[in-house]
Order: structure tokens, then sequence, then C-alpha cells
């Protein structure tokens, strides 16, 4: 290890991120009622520019209002390219309850936009009295915030979590696509006449995951947009799971089931890893710092990586 350590993230479950558009009140306790662990109330893309006054106070009700349970609750704000988003920190920090956690700040390109964020938030919450401070999550979704994804995940000790957002990063990144997310028809490698398919999302969320671990910030895979695809969703969600991401975005209620189970680690894997533990328990107390399971080296690295199946477990029991 450096001699920087490296900070834990927020212990909380975060295996899934439920959005619903602002401007649908009907759903707000349809969402409270469901299995995700964050609520995001969006007031970005899936509100309509003229819907956008009336999704503000719908939401700011709603925080107050609907019992939202044990989940964190998030508020998606507009782009820093919006005339709308200091509307939007503006009527909910100055209207809201302190039951609202985070803001997601989207489209997030430098650390300056954070900074930018904060220091309204911040201002309003000392104008205001506001006891409880907010959180703050991102979406890199844009060529810009890629690039500069450390000094982002650095951006601000508010910073909780930060997501791929692969509907507008395709955009962004000039990708010929217009599917959200999972596999890609023609990312494919041609050898001894058979197409094998790879991933276009993952140096983007290996990059992701780096700069939110070397900053203590929580990397979450964004949005599957085939909401009739449980596989492709599946197959999607346990590759980011095996690169180290903590949770999914679900658009659609049905998804939100699969994030959990990919992103709750199995029975299996937790007993498997409390052996691992067990077992260099015993390699140690022999003087031993190697050990033999199932065939296979164990050292002290193996009891890092089970830690870190063990303490996920643990989070979600709670
Ligand atoms: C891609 C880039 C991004 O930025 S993604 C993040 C922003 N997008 C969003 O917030 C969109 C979220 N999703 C939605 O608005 C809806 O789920 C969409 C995709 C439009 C589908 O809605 P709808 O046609 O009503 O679906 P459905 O008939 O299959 O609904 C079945 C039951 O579930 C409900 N439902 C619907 N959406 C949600 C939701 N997001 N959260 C909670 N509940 C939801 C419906 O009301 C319906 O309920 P019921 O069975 O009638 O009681
Ligand atoms: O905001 C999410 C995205 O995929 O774009
Ligand atoms: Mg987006």
């Amino acid at each position: 290890m450096s001699f920087r350590l490296q900070p834990a993230p927020p212990a909380r479950p975060n295996r899934c991120q439920l959005f619903g558009p602002g401007s649908r009140p009907a759903i707000f306790e349809k969402m409270a009622a469901s299995a995700a662990d964050v609520i995001n109330l969006d007031l970005e893309d899936a509100v309509a520019p003229d819907d956008k006054p009336q999704a503000r106070k719908n939401i700011i009700e709603a925080i107050g209002d609907v019992d939202w349970g044990r989940k964190t609750l998030s508020v998606r704000i507009n782009g820093l390219d919006t005339p709308y988003w200091y509307r939007d920190v503006v009527d909910l920090l100055e209207n809201c309850s302190e039951r609202l956690d985070i803001i997601m700040i989207p489209k997030v390109g430098c650390a300056a936009d954070i900074y930018a964020v904060d220091a309204l938030v911040t201002a309003i919450e000392r104008a205001t009295g506001r006891s409880k401070p907010i959180g703050f999550e991102v979406i890199i979704e844009t060529a810009a915030g890629i690039a500069h994804v450390e000094e982002i995940a650095a951006g601000s000790p508010r910073l909780q979590a930060m997501s791929l957002g692969a509907a507008d990063f395709a955009a962004s990144m000039g990708m010929a696509t217009t599917g959200i997310g999972g596999t890609q028809e023609n990312y494919y490698m041609w050898h001894e006449g058979a197409k094998h398919w790879s991933d276009p999302w993952h140096w983007a969320q290996a990059a992701i995951v780096a700069a939110c671990r070397t900053h203590g910030v929580l990397p979450v895979d964004g949005p599957f947009g085939d909401f009739s695809d449980d596989e492709g969703f599946r197959a999607q969600a346990l590759r980011s799971a095996t690169l180290g991401m903590v949770g999914k975005w679900a658009i659609h209620p049905k998804q939100v089931a699969l994030a959990n189970e990919v992103f709750t680690p199995s029975e299996a894997a937790v007993t498997e890893a409390r052996e691992i533990l067990a077992a260099m328990k015993d390699a140690q107390a022999r003087g031993e710092g190697a050990a033999v399971y199932k065939g296979r080296l164990v050292d002290i690295a193996s009891v890092r990586q089970a830690e870190v199946i063990v303490k996920q477990a643990e989070l979600i029991e709670g």
C-alpha cells in the first residue's frame, strides 16, 4: 500500500438506484415501496423543459410527504450548461425537508463543476440553517468527464458516488450506437470465422472504478435501456460487479430485483470468503503467510479480497 491510504467509501448499500421523472408524481409512492437502495427523482433529461418548474414542486412536496423509509434519497439536477440548474438547487434546498440526502450532478466535465455546485449548496445551507449536509453524486457521461475522472473523484468531500451514464457518454464520444449500455452488435473481433464480442464500456468503467477507489467514492454502473432484456441487463451488471462497481441504475421497476441479485454477494461467495479467512487465520497461527484452500494458493492478499465480499454482505444485512 502507498503511504497514502485508500479511503473507505460511504458505508451504505447502493446496489440499485431507481430513477423516475419528477414530472410523474403518480409513481413516487411506487418508487418508495420498491426494493431499491437509492431513489433518484429526476429533474434532468426525463423531464421536458416546460415541465421543469412543476417537477421541482412535485419533488419538493414528495421529499417531505412520502415515506422513503431507509432509502438514500437523491435528486438529479440539470447540467451546468443549462439555465435550469441553479434554480433546481435554490428551490430544492430553500424549500425541501431535511429528508433529502444527495444531489446528483449530471455531465460533470471537470472538478470546477463540482466546486460551483458546492459553493451554491454551502451558501444555501448556511443561509437557511440546514443541519444535515447534502451529499453529491456525479455522472461521468461526456468525453471531458472521463478525461478528468480522477480530479472529479477528488472534487469535494460531499462526493459519495459516481455513475457511468452510457447514453450521453456514447453521444459525447461520437459512438456509432443508439443502444443504452450492454452489448454493441458491431463491437467484435473476428477470429477463425466467428465473431467474439468485446465490451466498449470496459475502459471507462475501469477508469471510474480506479478514480473512485482512490478517493473513497462509490462506483456505480448507469442505465441499461432495454428493460425487456433481463439477460442483457444481468450480463452488463455482472461485468460491472466483477470490475468493482457496487451497483447499477434501474430505469424501470423490473430492473430493481436484477440489480439487487447481482450486487448482493451470493451465499456461496460469502461462505467461500469466510472459509478463506478461517484458512488464513489457521495458517497465521502456524506462523505461515500462505496456505492452500481447495487446491489453490491463498495469502494475505486473499484475506483482503475475501474481506471485500464479507464486508459487502454485512453492509447489506445491516
Ligand atoms: C437513459 C438516460 C437517463 O438519463 S436514464 C434516467 C432518467 N430516466 C428516467 O427516469 C425514466 C424512468 N422510467 C420511466 O419513466 C418509466 O419506467 C418508463 C420507462 C417510461 C416506462 O413507464 P411505463 O410505460 O409506465 O411502464 P410500465 O407500464 O411497464 O409500468 C409498470 C408499472 O410500474 C410503474 N412504474 C413505471 N415506471 C416506474 C418507475 N420508474 N418507478 C416505479 N414505478 C414505475 C407503472 O406506474 C406501472 O405501475 P402499475 O402496475 O400500473 O401500478
Ligand atoms: O444519464 C445517463 C445517461 O446514460 O446518459
Ligand atoms: Mg445522461
